[in-house]
C-alpha cells in the first residue's frame, strides 16, 4: 500500500509488488501535498511485530488500518486486533480509516461485507459477554467462583498495568467508542491496481488537516 502510495505521488517510484516481502519492522514513506507533507510509517502486521504498534501512538496524527479483504479464514483475529486498535485511548480522537484491500480480487468481500463482518464479531462477542454475566445467576456455585476470578483479574490488571483502570474508566465515562464506532470510515483499494488509493489519501490529507485546526 504505502509503495502504490508512493509511486503515485513521488517522482520516484515505490517498490513494485513482486519485490514486496513482509514488512519486518517499519517502512517510512513521505508525499508532499499542498501545505502540508504527509509522512507515513509502515507497520508489519504479523503477530510478533504488532508489539511495536504502541510505540508509535504517541506521535502519530491519523491511523489506517489495512485489513485484507480476501482473507475470511484471519477476520476474526483481524477483529481482535482492530478492535485493540479502535480501543486504545492514546488514538481516542485520531482519525482512524479502515481499508479493505485487495478489491481488484474476484474473492475480495465488499465495504459493506466487511463492515457486516466487524458488525457481526462485535455482537457475537456482546453475546458472549452477555451470556458470561447470566452465567453465574443460574448457578450459586459458580457465582463465587466468577466472582473470584472477577477480583484476580481486576487485580492482575491493576498489577501489571498501573494506567489500565483510568483508561477503562474514560470508556465507561463518555460512551466515545461507541461514537466512534458509529463514524468509523471505511474504503475499499486495491493497493495493486491503485483503486482507492488517492480517495484514501484525499481522506487523511483532509482530517489531518482539520485536527490541525481545532
Ligand atoms: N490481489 C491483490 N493482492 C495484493 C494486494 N495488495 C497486496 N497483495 C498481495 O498480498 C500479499 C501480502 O502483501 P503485503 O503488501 O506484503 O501485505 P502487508 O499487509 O504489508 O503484510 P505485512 O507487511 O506482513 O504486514 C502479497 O502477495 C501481495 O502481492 C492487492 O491490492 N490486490
Ligand atoms: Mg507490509
Amino acid at each position: 500500500m504505502l509503495e502504490k502510495i508512493k509511486t503515485m505521488y513521488n517522482p520516484t517510484p515505490g517498490m513494485p509488488p513482486e519485490k514486496i516481502g513482509p514488512t519486518v519492522g517499519q517502512n517510512i514513506g513521505k508525499i508532499t501535498l499542498p501545505s502540508t507533507e504527509l509522512r507515513f510509517y509502515d507497520l508489519g502486521g504479523q503477530r510478533d511485530i504488532r508489539s511495536i504498534w504502541p510505540k508509535y501512538y504517541d506521535e502519530c496524527h491519523a491511523v489506517v488500518f489495512v485489513v485484507d479483504a480476501c482473507d475470511q479464514a484471519r477476520l476474526t483475529e483481524n477483529w481482535e486486533v482492530f478492535d485493540e486498535v479502535l480501543n486504545s485511548p492514546r488514538l481516542l480522537n485520531l482519525p482512524l480509516l479502515l481499508l479493505a484491500n485487495k478489491q481488484d480480487s474476484p474473492t475480495s468481500l465488499s465495504v459493506a461485507e466487511i463492515r457486516e463482518s466487524f458488525d457481526a464479531w462485535q455482537r457475537a462477542r456482546s453475546n458472549r459477554e452477555t451470556d458470561e454475566e447470566d452465567k453465574p445467576k443460574d448457578k450459586g456455585k459458580g457465582k463465587a467462583k466468577a466472582l473470584a476470578e472477577n477480583q484476580e483479574g481486576d487485580h492482575n490488571q491493576a498489577g501489571t498495568n498501573g494506567q489500565q483502570p483510568r483508561e477503562d474508566k474514560q470508556w465507561d465515562d463518555g460512551g466515545a467508542k461507541d461514537e466512534r464506532m458509529a463514524s468509523l470510515d471505511v474504503m475499499g483499494v486495491s493497493a495493486l491496481e491503485g483503486t482507492g488509493v488517492r480517495d484514501a489519501v484525499n481522506w487523511l490529507y483532509i482530517r489531518v488537516q482539520n485536527a490541525r485546526k481545532m
